[in-house]
């Protein structure tokens, strides 16, 4: 055999191998999906159901199996179609699984399955869905549609194309092909939570005791033209109290700790928290996801603005951006103001929104720029910064 045939076998037998290779990877992950959606226990009672061609209904003579679409959401869906639809699992939450779900016909979606739900009638259950869906806010995640038996509860969500922002900031750190993330960006997500919290926190009602409760980064999302979607608002009304005691992050601030208090002014120290993940590119510990490590972050931000390593608080990839020094710090003066260990001392969202808003983007240059270390971001800027923890011990 020539040396030139023996070279282009051996190219063939590798062409061959690769597409093996593929078709293997593609069953694999097809059937992966698929199992997926039959471990859904509600995908086997349905099967179930079906088998029997029984017609179940609820106390109040509904059809079971309905999906029940929010006003202004086109329906025209069953749950049935949504099981069959190929699926994909987000993550095991505190408060259910999610799993998104992409159909032929529209866009793809995210169901929440909520574990742990107080008993609630399905009117009941109804009337909290309702209240949640109507707050509606361009900064808010939309809840599409629902379903209640009395063994499962579902809650469709829109699917935030970008995903979370905890893997915005702390995603892919160590790879080349990272997007920076900017800090004209991230001046935006600072808005954005901001305006969602301040219209929580104007149309809360009795119903909903705790405005979020759970402000965190992996429940606030970015669509795919990079607008803020905050998730999970509301459901702290859907779980008993001890649950949410044991999970949610307004319970682990400084007030519940101490004084087994929660309000408003959690959800400002959750804030203030998120700012400071923005900002210096760590994790805080109280709202770390299990496998990761965090720091407490209010307290190590405390410490170095007064022992001034001021090059050592703000992320790289937006410390290094010319212009961004003044903004950041102010930013960290008002994260500093809503971490506050004493509630009465916060800020109300409303001014929180206001002081963000005076904050100014960069020129696109100076945002595009990765420039050597801003010269303005120096121990003199960090003054100010300083006096602000001073006052706020
Ligand atoms: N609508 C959505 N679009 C895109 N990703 C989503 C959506 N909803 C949730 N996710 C992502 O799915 C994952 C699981 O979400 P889930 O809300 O269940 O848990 P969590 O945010 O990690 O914790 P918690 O239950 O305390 O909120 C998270 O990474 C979250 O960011």
């Amino acid at each position: 055999m020539s040396r030139l045939s023996t070279i282009s076998l051996f190219f063939d037998a590798a062409a061959f191998l690769a597409v093996v290779l593929l078709l293997i990877f593609y069953f694999k992950k097809a059937t992966k999906l698929k199992e997926l959606m039959m471990r859904m226990d509600i995908a086997k009672q349905e099967e179930k159901n079906k088998e029997k061609n029984e017609q179940i209904t609820t106390e109040d003579g509904e059809e079971k199996g309905k999906l029940i679409f929010m006003d202004g959401i086109e329906g025209g869906l069953e749950l049935g179609d949504l099981l069959k639809a190929s699926a994909e699992g987000l993550g095991n939450g505190n408060f259910g699984n999610c799993y998104k779900a992409m159909l032929d016909d529209r866009p793809a979606m995210v169901v929440k399955r909520l574990k742990d739900v107080k008993p609630l009638t399905s009117e009941e259950f109804a009337n909290q869905l309702l209240f949640i869906a109507g707050l509606k806010h361009p900064n808010l995640l939309p809840v599409l549609a629902y379903y209640y038996s009395k063994d499962e509860k579902l809650v469709v969500y829109k699917y935030a194309q970008k995903g979370n922002l905890f893997s915005r900031i702390h995603g892919r750190r160590r790879v080349k092909d990272r997007i920076p993330f900017r800090w004209n960006a991230r001046l935006s997500v600072a808005r954005g939570v901001a305006r969602a919290l301040e219209y929580l926190h104007l149309n809360s009602n009795s119903q909903t005791t705790l405005p979020h409760g759970n402000l965190k980064s992996t429940n606030v999302l970015l669509d795919d033209h990079d607008v803020v979607l905050v998730s999970d608002y509301g459901l702290s009304s859907l779980v008993s109290l001890p649950i949410a005691s044991q999970r949610m992050v307004s319970y682990k601030s400084p007030e519940y700790q101490n004084a087994r208090r929660v309000s408003k002014k959690s959800d400002v120290w959750s804030y203030g928290c998120l700012l400071l993940e923005l900002l210096t590119g760590r994790i805080p510990s109280h709202s770390a996801p299990s496998g990761t490590n965090g720091v407490e972050l209010c307290s190590w931000v405390h410490q170095a603005v007064r022992e001034e390593w001021t090059a050592e608080i703000f992320d790289l990839e937006i410390s290094a951006q010319r212009g961004a020094a003044h903004g950041m710090v102010k930013l960290l003066e008002l994260a500093i103001q809503c971490c506050d260990k004493s509630p009465e001392k916060r800020p109300e969202m409303t001014q929180v929104v206001r002081e963000v808003e005076n904050i100014r983007d960069v020129e696109s240059s100076e945002d595009e720029d990765d420039l050597s270390s801003d010269p303005s971001l120096t121990d003199d800027s960090m003054t100010s910064a300083a006096s602000v923890i001073n006052g706020h011990r």
